[in-house]
């Protein structure tokens, strides 16, 4: 989060991607460093150098990222072929993670680049890797002599941060004995959203929402994240994993936590962190018995796309065929607190859903008494704040108006905030954000220990509930393109509420 008014240029920085030749940094890592590039924000001294075993050349390699570029980024090559100033500072080195022996490497070129730049730069090492791979790249890195300066050497830690509670235990135990708090980064993409950023505006710099941002006036949250894609490739990965664990333990709770916070007396990353966590703190927890009340699984079945038939999800490459991987997820938290106390919040997230959208809904309390004659209200809806994430980016303000006429009637109606009408400017994708961040040292937008342990201790009671079930035939199935399984339906309506697919 740029804290600042204007960020300033970073310090000199040598950033190191392990996984540098992987999909990741192909599709977003670098052209989200080349978009800060063409925007100036990067440091005057600055080199971003590519790790893996794979081999490639400098020439090579800076090709295979152009081919990114051209693919994946918002602005493509920008004016002027400005790709030939930028890519003399990137670089390949071919080595093994695994390898202590290789280090040296990296310490050679930290001096050198130092001994050019006249001095000590920030260094960064960015671990675009399987997450197997991590222990060994961060207790290798300790071993470097410069690797214990907190105040210029960072590593940035991919999602998935562990696979449950034990393992992400062990893994910030082990980061933790290595590296200080301060030093690690941990990603969460959906933190580097401007819409996501701008949920501390909406709350925290504006006075008409906070007296009513609470249990008294708002009857019921929902989180969605819905996708229409599938598993694009990443079967091997997202079969140990599944929905609850891939979006909801992180990307959603974090919304949830931004929804939920106390205002921040300061911008301080601490002070948003602090707050955020006790959110999760006060969320209750989910008794064993209790799991079948509160959350819903589901899984694609077959279907057809484009007049293409698709494959249930048991049948994609590299899935078991009996598998017990939910590609749906629907939860009901509530937040035991003076603010929200009472109030549910229903998360949801699924894939081959019936539209690409991630929207917050806030829906008040009707109003405790209707004056108006029978009939007048029979359009009414609830007061709604409806904040829309991505793709599209607006907000709006749902009420009751009188329609025009002799006829007293009241209709729904709304006002609407959309970014691309009110600003002029290009909205950042979340790396760039993200990648701006880490460089100047702000680990705001970045999860701390605490902060993945407890939303790991939320999701736990769920997660061990549904692996303890092997009966494949228990699985509820949905259609490719509809809005999730039946059962996600019946639990929200058992509640008086139904899903807003907004
Ligand atoms: N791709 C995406 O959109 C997203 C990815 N992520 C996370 O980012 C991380 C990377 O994902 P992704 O890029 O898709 O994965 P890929 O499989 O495409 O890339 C893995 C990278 O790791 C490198 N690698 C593997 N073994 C070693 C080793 N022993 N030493 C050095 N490098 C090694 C590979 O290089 P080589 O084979 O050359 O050694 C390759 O560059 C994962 O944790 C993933 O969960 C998170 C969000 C989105
Ligand atoms: O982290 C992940 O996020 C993506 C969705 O990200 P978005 O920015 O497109 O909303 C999801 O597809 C993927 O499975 C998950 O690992």
């Amino acid at each position: 989060m740029t804290s600042t008014v204007t960020p300033t240029r970073p310090p000199a920085t040598l950033l190191f991607i392990f996984g540098g030749s992987g999909d990741l940094n192909f599709r977003k890592l670098t052209p989200a460093l080349y978009n800060l590039f063409l925007d100036g924000y990067l440091p005057e001294k600055f080199e971003v150098v590519g790790i893996g075993r794979s081999t490639y050349t400098d020439d090579s390699f800076r090709e295979r990222l152009l081919e990114g570029i051209e693919s994946f980024s918002r602005r493509k090559n920008g004016p002027d072929n400005l790709w030939a100033t930028f890519s003399p500072n990137i670089s390949y080195l071919q080595m093994d993670g695994g390898d202590a022996a290789s280090y040296h490497l990296i310490g050679d070129r930290v001096r050198e680049r130092e001994a050019e730049w006249g001095g000590p730069a920030n260094i960064i090492f960015y671990m675009s890797v399987a997450p197997q791979l991590v222990p060994g790249i961060a207790t290798n890195l300790s071993q470097l002599d410069f690797c214990g300066d907190k105040n210029r050497v960072r590593i940035v830690v991919e999602k998935p941060f562990g696979h449950d509670l034990n393992s992400a235990r062990e893994l910030n135990a082990l980061l933790l004995s290595r590296f200080a708090e301060e030093q690690i980064y941990r990603i969460d993409h959906y933190l580097g959203k401007e819409t996501v950023q701008n949920l501390l505006a909406l709350r925290f710099a504006n006075t008409l929402f906070e007296p009513i941002w609470n249990h008294n006036y708002v009857e019921s949250i929902q989180l969605t994240a819905a996708e229409t894609v599938g598993l694009e490739g990443r079967g091997g990965y997202y079969e140990q994993s599944g929905a609850l664990r891939d979006m909801i333990q992180n990307h959603l709770l974090q919304l949830l936590c931004m929804v939920a916070m106390e205002p921040p007396t300061s911008f301080e990353a601490d002070e948003i962190r602090n707050k955020k966590v006790d959110v999760l703190l006060a969320m209750r927890r989910i008794a064993p018995d209790q799991v079948d009340q509160v959350a819903v699984r589901g899984q694609y079945g077959a279907g057809e796309k484009d007049g293409k038939a698709t494959p249930a999800y048991r049948q994609e490459e590299g899935v078991n065929p009996e598998s017990m991987t939910e590609t749906y997820a629907a939860v009901t938290f509530f937040c035991d607190n003076w603010r929200w106390e009472g109030t549910p919040f229903y998360v949801r997230t699924g894939k081959h859903l019936a539209e690409k959208s991630s929207v917050i809904t806030v829906q008040f309390r009707p109003a405790p008494h209707y004056a108006f004659p029978k009939g007048a209200t029979e359009s009414w809806q609830h007061n709604c704040l409806i904040i829309s994430i991505q793709p599209d980016m607006n907000i709006r303000l749902r009420f009751q108006a009188k329609r025009p006429g002799q006829t007293l009637a009241i209709d729904p109606v709304e006002m609407e905030f959309n970014y691309n009408t009110s600003f002029a400017e290009q909205q950042p994708e979340a790396y760039e954000t993200l990648l701006l961040d880490v460089m100047a040292g702000d680990p705001t937008l970045f999860m701390r220990a605490d902060q993945v342990d407890e939303a790991w201790q939320i999701v736990m009671p769920i997660l061990d509930k549904w692996a303890a079930d092997s009966n494949p035939a228990s699985m509820p199935t949905y259609v490719p393109g509809s809005w999730g399984p039946d059962e996600a339906t019946a639990m929200i309506e058992k509640a008086g509420f139904s899903w807003l697919n907004e």
